[in-house]
């Protein structure tokens, strides 16, 4: 079964405890934890809820000089997450640091957090990229160009659009994480999502993995809602 990851963006325990007794028995359940709710609740809550039994993707897309983000990824790699993030934006440099720390603070006999490098973010649309960011490459172009920087540089996939994702499996190879956020079923808002497909799309193109944060925990029923996207994206 590919993992359906669930983005948990609340800032309070109630909303967490709730969102959680939806999704079902640790054991089964990714979830995406961010910075809000880590800045309100702090590392000690990622730690609990791994010691449960969840996998988590600490989500906090690190991008600093590559001594700082050495530093801040050994202090991850403690608290028993599956997978982090950092901006490929940071350069090759910045990478290969975040991967070292990884390695240097996974305790032994533990699995070394998987390092996924955030392309440009599903949010960006073509028109920001090039007038905003001023970038001369159209999105899927820069997109591939991060992606090569990244897996040269030893992270262990991508966060990008299930768009690009199918190009991506061509040009860098299957032996590659493609966790794609910006997923929207059918008929469902975009909200401030850019580049966005459907769960059915993001399987049938290639992601490793979805990331789905308001359609599951905004839905009116969101056990429902989780269940439905789970099946459209297996
Ligand atoms: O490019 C990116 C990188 C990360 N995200 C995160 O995924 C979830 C998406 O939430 P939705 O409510 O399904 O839009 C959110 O936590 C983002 O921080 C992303 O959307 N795009």
């Amino acid at each position: 079964m590919k993992p359906v990851i669930v983005a948990i963006d609340v800032d309070n325990q109630e909303q967490l405890t709730k969102i959680l007794s939806n999704l079902g028995q640790p054991q089964d359940v990714f979830i995406k934890i961010g910075m809000e709710l880590l800045y309100h609740a702090g590392p000690d809550l990622v730690k609990k809820l791994a010691k449960q039994g969840y996998q988590i993707f600490l989500d906090l897309k690190l991008h600093d000089i590559p001594n700082t983000v050495y530093q801040a990824t050994k202090q991850l790699a403690q608290l028993g997450i599956t997978y982090t993030t950092v901006h490929a934006l940071g350069g090759s440099q910045m990478i290969q640091a975040a991967k070292d720390g990884l390695i240097a603070g996974t305790p032994a006999g533990h699995t070394v957090p998987k390092l996924l490098a955030v392309t440009e973010l599903t949010s960006i649309s073509d028109e920001v990229l090039r007038f905003e960011q001023n970038c001369a490459l159209s999105m899927s172009e820069q997109v591939m160009s991060l992606a090569k920087t990244a897996k040269k540089s030893g992270a262990d996939g991508v966060i990008c659009s299930p768009l690009e994702v199918k190009e991506l499996h061509q040009k860098i190879g299957d032996d590659f994480l493609y966790v794609t956020p910006g997923i929207r079923p059918k008929g469902s808002a975009k909200d401030d999502q850019s580049r966005v497909a459907t769960p059915a799309q993001a399987s049938e193109w290639g992601s490793t993995a979805i990331v789905v944060g308001r359609p599951i925990t905004l839905a009116t029923d969101p056990h429902a809602a989780y269940e439905a996207i789970k099946k459209e994206f297996n």
